[in-house]
């Protein structure tokens, strides 16, 4: 179990595009990474890793985990990009990052932890070889805009990996994992104090886009053929988008 980052609550960073969120992330902190091993029976690891081969990253690469939270994604990709590669990883909460920044002190590979906003990043344009996602798309506040930075800041030809849940669209699974998000992971999480952070999940798919719509909204921020294909059952996929050579006009 993660040690409480700061008992303090974290006032609200000014102008960060959704604050209550921002302070969910800050309070669940402290447990959110055993938690997601526990609830996710250690499969999210399997999930994060084909997120890892869809960026298409290599070594030597200079690599984004965009909502890094408490740095999974991003030991990852520095495993990918080697002593030779760099990686950023960028969230809002700073606990979080305070967790990341603990977790990958060891990391041979140079790994800067970046406290911003994902609909404006701190980043030139064309900066990345390959980026990230993983559980952060659902979660901001302007799904559009968090692409167009994507699309903005990954060098022509550079792949975005966008993990995340969504509803799934057979209706036995959808069944099973609204017990499971009620039964299981809301009850784990009201022995910890956070009914209500981890309630938020069930809302946040129904509000969601599914893979064809998240695809034609890569579309419209300027990615080349992006693809979704679906995980568990349907009940998570990936997003993969790639910013063409020559931009359309
Ligand atoms: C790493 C995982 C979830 C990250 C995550 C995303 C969010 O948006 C949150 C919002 C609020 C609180 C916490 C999170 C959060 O942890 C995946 C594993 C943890 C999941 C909570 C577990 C849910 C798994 C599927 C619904 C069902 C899987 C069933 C299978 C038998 C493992
Ligand atoms: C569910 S966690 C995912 C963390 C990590 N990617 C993982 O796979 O475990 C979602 C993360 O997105 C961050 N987040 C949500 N909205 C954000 C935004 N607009 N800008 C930056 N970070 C954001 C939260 O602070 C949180 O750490």
């Amino acid at each position: 179990m993660n040690s409480p980052a700061s008992t303090a609550p974290t006032a609200p960073s000014p102008g960060v595009s959704n604050p209550e969120v921002q302070q969910l992330f800050n309070r669940i902190a402290p447990v959110y990474d055993p938690l997601n091993d526990w609830l996710s029976l250690g499969q999210h690891w399997v999930w994060k890793g084909m997120a890892i081969a869809s960026s298409r990253v290599k070594a030597g690469d200079t690599a984004l985990d965009l909502c890094c939270g408490s740095g999974d994604l991003a030991r990852l990709l520095a495993r990918e990009v080697g002593p030779q590669g760099r990686v950023f990883g960028v969230d809002f909460s700073p606990v979080q990052l305070e967790i990341a920044r603990d977790r990958c002190k060891n990391s041979p590979t140079a790994i800067s932890w970046v406290e911003a906003d994902a609909l404006h990043l701190p980043f030139d344009a064309d900066s990345f070889d390959a980026a990230t996602m993983g559980y952060g798309l659902r979660n901001v506040a302007d799904i559009s805009q968090c692409l167009r930075e994507l699309h903005r800041v990954l060098k022509p030809g550079a792949t975005v990996a966008i993990l995340d849940f969504h509803r799934s669209e057979q209706p036995w699974m959808r069944q099973f994992q609204q017990w499971y998000l009620d039964r299981v992971v809301v009850a784990i999480a009201r022995q910890f104090g956070l009914t209500e952070e981890y309630a938020y999940i069930s809302p946040s798919l129904d509000r969601f886009p599914l893979g064809a719509e998240q695809v034609a909204l890569a579309r419209q921020a300027g990615f080349d053929r992006p693809n979704h294909y679906t995980l568990a059952g349907g009940m998570m996929g990936i997003l993969r988008a790639t910013k063409p050579h020559n931009p359309t006009p």
